[in-house]
């Protein structure tokens, strides 16, 4: 039976084909499946193309799919539908290949490149391949590539001459461009100081399986398993179905390689997905979710929880619609929620502090304690507690005479032994009172998961670990199966740039999570573009980010997937001067086409809030605990830095104080809200 693979690319132009246009696609495909003859098919070579595998077959009146047709084995590819001229234009000097190496399908136009980029003549281009692989001159880093190596880095053999030619970073931006995507991200490593190998495995994570070889450019039939990023095996009616409908977003069906090798990386231990804002870390957890969730047996339990309830109730939605069944064997929470709902059911009655109940203790604490107070500043006092023995759960002076309190303030033994007789009273004042924070309803959880009063799931998988203090890393190791053995049991997802709540970075490995050799990172972009992406990058220059584990997050070679304008940067003198900018911009973008749910503001600045609903521009604040309605109804968004946290726009303003640049909280509040625009950045400073 024959295949047909889909590129990714159609998606867009199907939202612009007649539903007829639709239906004839449909039925090629079936009749793909039960007859591949080229005649019952109707497929014509097409006149003049370059490439002699193309192939054309009519859906409807004026329009045309693009099929390519294999030289070996049973597997088409369908790359392009449109009008009958335009899509005969489309593919006339294009070349359609698996590579020999990657085992990828490549998609190129050696004159569009020759148009855009100057490409040597094919002896000088050899001749500098000789010089540079005896090591003369190493003036580029792609000049430590010989063409063999090129080849195996995924540049098509008709394309190394024009990479060869490349000096410099401005003439590779320009080229990469035009490359094989995958092939140029194999690059964007070595340009960034990897090796070969080091670019292959961290760009297109190679994890453990060699990627299986054509036996010829012309050879489709292993397509399936290679690391394209953009084609996808329909795979029976429904998944067609989905393809042709009209909502369908390319996260649900298009994985990157790397992220479709985490999304089943069969592992015998915890594993940990790490990687820097946009880079697909949620899309990767939901669909492992959905993996394990498919092969889980019915009483068996997954749990999927974040840190922030926002975040977990907008994966609940996205879950439905990309899994309609399995996502019923997923529990979905998170983490202060999961506590008490445990907490609860194990007999706990008690009630977590408000801000004001906590304020009060410790006024009292601190005013019956006063000589002790005296010697310590208060508001370290209260951040000592928050920070560091309530996340971790430290309940006896022993314990805090010996924790570690990475990122704190220096203090010896002495002070320790004082401030424990602090934190020590705080405790017994809040017993009193039947009061927990929410660390300690996590601590109370997390005695009862362990005392064996809670079942445990037979997956658990974590988003936003960078926020998860050191008891909840113990709540959901004990709530994972990773004593019994069981392969897959626990997946933790974060990253060190986007820590808001939980100050002090602590690592996995500290909780008993041990995911050495199971760690990976993911570094392409798919949210924000590369200018907003280098900006945002930016304000957390010299700030050591950690990878979760104890080790420092490396952002080299990281890409967004698609370019943009720069960030546009405008210093305003007032909340009203911000508001008069904020309403202008606004405006401008609604001309253009942008519906007001698209854009956002943070954080909530009542002068920019008024100046919009006096300008009769609608607004919409986001609330805790709620999705974003999206279309349905209208307003420009805002919010707190942390709310837009989980959340994604195509336009954001940010109101930027130059403070901000001292407070290290500050700087990355304020990463994550510049990273949750997809194509432009207004940033305000004040
Ligand atoms: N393979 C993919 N194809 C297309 N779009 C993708 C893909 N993976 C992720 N995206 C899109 O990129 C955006 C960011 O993805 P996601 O939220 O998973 O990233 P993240 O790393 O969890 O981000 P953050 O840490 O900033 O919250 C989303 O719009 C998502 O739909």
């Amino acid at each position: 039976m024959a295949q047909l693979m889909w590129r990714r690319e159609l998606l867009t132009q199907l939202t612009k084909v007649p539903a007829k246009v639709k239906k004839k696609l449909a039925e090629l495909h079936r009749k793909f499946e039960e007859d591949s003859t080229q005649a019952s098919l109707h497929l014509k070579p097409v006149q003049g193309a370059r490439d002699p595998k193309v192939r054309s077959a009519r859906v409807g009146d004026d329009y045309r799919a693009i099929i390519i047709a294999p030289e070996q084995g049973d597997t088409y590819l369908l790359v392009h539908v449109d009008h009958h001229d335009e899509a005969y234009q489309w593919c006339q000097s294009k070349q359609f290949e698996a590579h020999g190496a990657l085992g990828t399908l490549q998609i190129f136009d050696v004159e569009e490149i020759a148009r855009a980029v100057a490409i040597p003549e094919e002896s000088s281009a050899a001749a500098s391949a000789a010089v540079d692989t005896e090591g003369f001159s190493a003036a580029y880093p792609l000049d430590s590539l010989d063409d063999e190596a090129l080849f195996t880095a995924g540049i098509p053999k008709a394309l190394i001459p024009a990479v060869r030619a490349v000096r410099t970073d401005d003439a590779f931006e320009q080229l990469a461009e035009y490359l094989p995507p995958e092939a140029a991200q194999v690059l964007y490593g070595v340009v960034a100081g990897m090796s070969l190998d080091q670019a292959l495995e961290e760009m297109l994570g190679a994890l453990e399986t060699a990627p299986v070889k054509p036996a010829g450019p012309g050879d489709f039939s292993h397509l399936a398993q290679a690391a394209n990023l953009d084609l996808v095996l329909v795979a029976g009616e429904e998944h067609l179905k989905e393809i042709l409908s009209e909502d369908i977003e390319a996260w649900r069906i298009f994985l990157h390689p790397y992220q479709r090798k985490l999304v089943q990386w069969d592992v015998k231990g915890p594993m940990k997905i790490h990687g820097a804002a946009g880079t697909g870390k949620t899309v990767a957890l939901m669909h492992r979710a959905v993996w394990l969730a498919k092969q889980t047996a019915d009483q068996d339990r997954v749990l999927l929880t974040t840190y922030t309830t926002n975040l977990s109730v907008t994966i609940k939605a996205l879950l439905e619609r990309l899994a309609p069944k399995a996502h019923q064997g997923i529990e979905v929470t998170n983490l202060h929620q999961l506590a008490r709902t445990i907490a609860l059911r194990c007999g706990w009655r008690g009630k977590v502090a408000e801000d004001a109940d906590l304020e009060a203790l410790w006024e009292q604490v601190l005013s019956q304690e006063s000589d002790l107070a005296a010697e310590f500043n208060q508001d370290f006092i209260r951040s000592e507690f928050a920070e560091i023995v309530d996340p971790m759960g430290i309940d006896s002076e022993d314990a805090y005479l010996t924790t570690v309190r990475s990122g704190r303030p220096r203090i010896g033994r002495a002070q320790r032994k004082l401030l424990w007789r602090l934190f020590a009273r705080m405790q017994r004042e809040q017993a009193k009172r039947n009061l927990l924070t929410f660390e300690g309803v996590v601590h109370q959880a997390r005695l009862a998961v362990e005392q064996g009063q809670f079942p445990r799931y037979r997956h658990v998988l974590v988003d936003e670990l960078q926020d998860f203090g050191l008891e909840a890393l113990r709540l959901i190791r004990a709530l994972s199966p990773i004593d019994e053995g069981l392969a897959n049991p626990l997946c933790v997802v974060g990253d060190g740039h986007q820590r808001l709540y939980n100050r002090t970075p602590v690592p996995v490995g500290r909780a008993g999570i041990e995911v050495r050799g199971r760690s990976r990172r993911l570094k392409i972009n798919y949210r924000t573009s590369e200018q907003i992406r280098r900006w945002a990058q930016g304000l957390l220059a010299g700030v050591e980010v950690d990878d979760l584990d104890g080790g420092s997050a490396d952002t080299t070679g990281d890409r967004s997937v698609f370019r943009g304008p720069d960030p546009q940067v405008l210093t305003v003198d007032s909340p009203a001067a911000a508001g008069g900018a904020v309403v202008d911009w606004v405006r401008h973008l609604l001309d253009c086409g942008f519906g007001t749910h698209e854009i956002c503001i943070t954080p909530t600045e009542g002068a920019v809030i008024n100046a919009l609903e006096t300008a009769g521009i609608p607004t919409l604040e986001l609330l805790p605990r709620q999705r974003d309605p999206g279309q349905d109804e209208p307003g420009v968004r805002y919010g707190t830095k942390k709310r837009i946290k989980g959340l994604e726009f195509r336009a954001v303003v940010l109101l930027y104080r130059d403070t901000d640049a001292e407070d290290a909280r500050e700087r990355f509040a304020n990463y994550v809200a510049a990273t949750r625009a997809r194509e432009l950045l207004l940033v305000l400073r004040t």
